[in-house]
């Protein structure tokens, strides 16, 4: 056992059984894909879409969606600047866990400020962390505004809206930066194959 943190009597307890035990088990790497960008960017749709790409090659992923955890483990969080760096402070966290366990995890959260995503990559060891950003314009995901929140926010009904009146810091080093192509968003499908290539590249999908 060892001290950690600040001096509170906390220490640390290792287990024989770690990350490599299981990762040789499951025949993958742990790591954290993380996907950022604008709402309706297609955050959500990317990531199920990665999660069963994974699933029918038999590597075992989970998905952190940021509305979904504000039902839970979040949902006493606003979309303030500090709720939402306590937000992805959290879902880093977990994800760490999930990457510890073995698994792909793929967190889908909006994460807008530059320093909250970088925290989160600081939990994980170098390259376990994967910034995917979902590069889509304003104005297609107001076009699409699957939820009608673009609408509130333009009337004024929703304050603080990400994009809107509520800013929105552009990765300046992700790993993956998905898309249009000539004005033409790829399908889901395409970008998860994108993703998964890369993972295959870099190593997660063998022990
Ligand atoms: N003010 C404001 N700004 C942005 N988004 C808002 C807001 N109010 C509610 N919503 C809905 O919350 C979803 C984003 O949650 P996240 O946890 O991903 O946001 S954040 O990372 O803490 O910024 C987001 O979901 P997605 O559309 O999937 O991104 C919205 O549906
Ligand atoms: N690649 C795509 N091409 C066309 N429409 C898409 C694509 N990805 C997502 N969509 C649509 O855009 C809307 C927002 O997608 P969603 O995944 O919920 O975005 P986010 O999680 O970033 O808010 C949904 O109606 C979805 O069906």
């Amino acid at each position: 056992m060892s001290a950690v943190g600040n001096g509170n009597n906390i220490f640390w307890h290792n287990c024989p059984v770690g990350k490599p035990e299981r990762e040789k088990l499951l025949d993958q790497k742990g790591c954290v894909v993380w996907i950022t960008g604008l709402s309706g960017s297609g955050k959500s749709t990317v990531a199920c879409s990665l999660s069963r790409e994974l699933h029918a090659r038999g590597k075992i992923s989970y998905v952190l969606d940021g509305d979904n955890l504000r039902h839970g483990l979040n949902k006493n969080l606003s979309f303030s600047a500090e709720d939402r760096a306590e937000n992805i402070r959290r879902v880093g966290e977990v994800a760490k866990l999930f990457a510890d366990a073995g698994l792909i995890c793929i967190a889908s959260l909006i994460s807008p400020y530059r320093r909250d995503r970088d925290f989160c990559r600081e939990l994980l060891p170098e390259a376990n962390f994967i910034e995917v950003f979902m590069n889509m314009p304003l104005e297609l995901c107001e076009a699409r505004d699957a939820k009608g929140l673009y609408k509130l926010a333009r009337e004024g009904k929703i304050k603080g809206f990400t994009g809107i009146d509520d800013p929105y810091e552009p990765p300046l080093n992700c790993e993956i930066e998905l898309r249009q192509n000539d004005g033409v968003c790829p399908t889901p499908c395409a970008m998860a194959k994108q993703i998964v290539a890369y993972l295959e590249e870099k190593g997660f999908l063998e022990a």
